[in-house]
């Protein structure tokens, strides 16, 4: 039994459908949904914007498999990979597996980028308020050193 924290986003199409399809897509491991958020793209700013949320999911799979899982449902929304950081159907990360750390390039945990990313950040704070990042410290404390500009509530959608 492990219990992972997801983030999900999109940018490219019907970005609440895709959203959606991966909420259902891990449906019988759901602990909590996030509020939706419209982000303003980093990385490659020259793109439309991103709706982004955070799922938190626990069951009898392993880290490897949240990873699967996740990649199967980008493939299944028709995802093209083309440019890094670039527009997508359909992004699945896994931010953090329990305390597990991993270096390896396929699967690195907890995920290298999620300390500098109010667009991880932010939904995950909503849902779990006491939340720490392992070995980067509390989720509250690193949402306090970052700018939110750009990081947008969507109350008007809802994954759930
Ligand atoms: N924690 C992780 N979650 C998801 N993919 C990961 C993780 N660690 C490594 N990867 C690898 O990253 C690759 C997918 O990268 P992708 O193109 O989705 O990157 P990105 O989302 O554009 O950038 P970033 O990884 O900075 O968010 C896959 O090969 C996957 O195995
Ligand atoms: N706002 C926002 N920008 C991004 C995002 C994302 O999820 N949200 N994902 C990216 C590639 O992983 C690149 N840029």
């Amino acid at each position: 039994m492990t219990r992972a924290v997801l983030s999900i986003g999109s940018n490219l199409g019907d970005r609440l459908g895709y959203l959606r399809a991966a909420v259902a897509g891990f449906a019988a491991e759901l602990v909590a949904v996030s509020p939706v958020y419209e982000t303003a793209p980093w990385g490659v700013t020259d793109q439309d914007d991103f709706l982004n949320a955070v799922l938190v999911v626990a069951g009898d799979l392993g880290p490897w498999d949240w990873l699967r899982r996740g990649q199967e449902l980008e493939n299944a929304s028709g995802r093209v990979r083309t440019l890094r950081w670039g527009p997508r159907t359909l992004d699945v990360d896994v931010v953090t597996v329990d305390g597990v750390t991993s270096d390896d390039p396929e699967l690195l945990l907890p995920h290298p980028g999620a300390a500098e990313r109010a667009t991880v950040l932010v939904p995950w704070l909503d849902v779990e308020p006491d939340a720490v990042l392992p070995g980067r410290g509390r989720v509250a404390d690193l949402v306090a050193g970052l700018d939110l500009g750009g990081v947008e509530r969507r109350d008007d959608l809802s994954l759930t």
